[in-house]
């Protein structure tokens, strides 16, 4: 069996090693004529699978994406041409709402906010969505759910996306979808823009073209020349990635490489759900467990003699994970040729926090992520 992998995705050699001769490649450098002779294609969201890439790959049996976003994936072509097809849904959705936690206290601290007397809108209520509010819920804060899909079945748990915009804060977490009943493309567009008042935050770690990008610069010049308050943006997404509308990133509080999902944990767990995937297809048992994957963290155990507040959850937060680093490291390199992809690359290696046992007064540690 020959398989080809993204050479960004860890521990393939570790759970594919032992049946199959493996290849790796960069996402976005995967050509048509490399799948001639390969029966397993395991990427990431940066490989677009379609007609185009699969045109000569005549033994593919399975194709994976260790990811949560299926956006990159013909999948109606894969069925149609009786190819497997597995992602890793929720394999990062931890990351993703520890992402959103360091985002949110991070922005409190800028605009010196308790974050007890604010709402978040978190709009998309899934996998991601619920870790996040479940985080925002243990600050203290109110949490307005936004999800027309699933409203549908439940007709109280949600509000429409126009009022969950008029949030403090407003966190985004849908598919990219351009057609269907809820489409997501450019969800926040001119007109969504145009009615937030200068006071509001808005977070983008789903995907890039959610947001109207230049209209939201648009917005945030006028206000610059005006000289009255603008928008408070955290954007780890971006419309055209690998690009990045540079004149933006200086509007933007927090500007990171859409590294949110970026734990050691996601990715384990991403390359993981794939593997089991893969021996459910092939009706081989599985030889390896996900914990084998993982070194021991190197911030084992934090005890509290004091209630954690505001202040201490920031800084328990930061411990683990610095957002502001990501961020540091991100405008650094803006400009540099292929410094999108290259930070992704070479991302340090990044924890969960629920890789700490915190022990003490820790009531709300668990909802915050930690393991208690
Ligand atoms: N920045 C990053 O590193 C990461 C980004 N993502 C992105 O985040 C997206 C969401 O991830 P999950 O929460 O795991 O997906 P999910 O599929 O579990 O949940 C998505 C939710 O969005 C809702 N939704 C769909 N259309 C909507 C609309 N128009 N308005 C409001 N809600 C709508 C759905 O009903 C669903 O409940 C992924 O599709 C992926 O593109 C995911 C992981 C990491
Ligand atoms: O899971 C998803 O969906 C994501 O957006 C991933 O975290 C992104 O990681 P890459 O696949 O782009 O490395």
């Amino acid at each position: 069996m020959k398989l080809l992998a993204d050479e960004n995705m860890p521990f393939v050699q570790e759970l594919f090693g032992d049946g199959a001769e493996i290849v790796t490649c960069p996402g976005r450098e995967i050509r048509p004529e490399q799948l001639r002779d390969v029966d397993v294609l395991l990427v990431r969201s940066i490989t677009r699978v379609d007609a185009a890439l699969l045109a000569e790959a005549e033994r593919l049996s399975f194709v994976g994406t260790a990811t949560i976003g299926c956006d990159h994936i013909d999948t109606e072509l894969l069925a149609r041409r009786g190819i497997a097809f597995a992602s890793a849904p929720g394999c990062n959705k931890v990351a993703v709402g520890d992402y959103v936690l360091a985002a949110l206290l991070r922005v409190a601290g800028h605009k010196g906010w308790s974050l007890k007397d604010k709402t978040l809108g978190v709009v998309g209520v899934g996998n991601t969505g619920v870790e996040v509010a479940a985080r925002a819920r243990a600050l203290g804060m109110t949490v307005l759910l936004c999800d027309p899909p699933r409203a549908l079945k439940d007709t109280t748990a949600f509000v429409g996306f126009e009022q969950a915009l008029g949030a403090d804060i407003v966190s985004f977490h849908v598919p990219l979808t351009h057609g269907g009943d809820h489409p997501t493309w450019h969800l926040l567009d001119q007109d969504a823009i145009a009615g937030l008042s200068d006071d509001q935050v808005l977070i983008n770690a789903c995907r890039g073209d959610v947001w109207d990008n230049r209209a939201l610069l648009a917005r945030q010049q006028l206000a610059h020349q005006q000289g009255s308050s603008q928008l408070t943006l955290v954007m780890d997404v971006w419309e055209h990635e690998p690009e990045v509308l540079a004149s933006l990133v200086p509007h933007v509080l927090l500007a990171t490489p859409h590294i949110a999902g970026y734990s050691l944990e996601g990715k384990a767990r991403g390359t993981f759900a794939l593997y089991r995937a893969l021996c459910e297809q092939q009706q081989v048992s599985m030889r390896h467990t996900p914990e084998q994957l993982l070194p021991p963290p190197p911030i084992g155990a934090v005890y509290l003699n004091q209630a954690p507040d505001q202040a201490l959850v920031a800084s328990l937060v930061r411990l683990v994970y610095d957002i502001e680093q990501d961020d540091t490291a991100f405008r650094q390199a803006l400009g540099q040729p292929g410094f999108f992809d290259r930070l992704r690359k070479q991302y340090p290696q990044r924890r969960e926090l629920g890789s700490v046992l915190l022990s003490g007064m820790t009531d709300a540690g668990e909802a915050l992520g930690f393991k208690v």
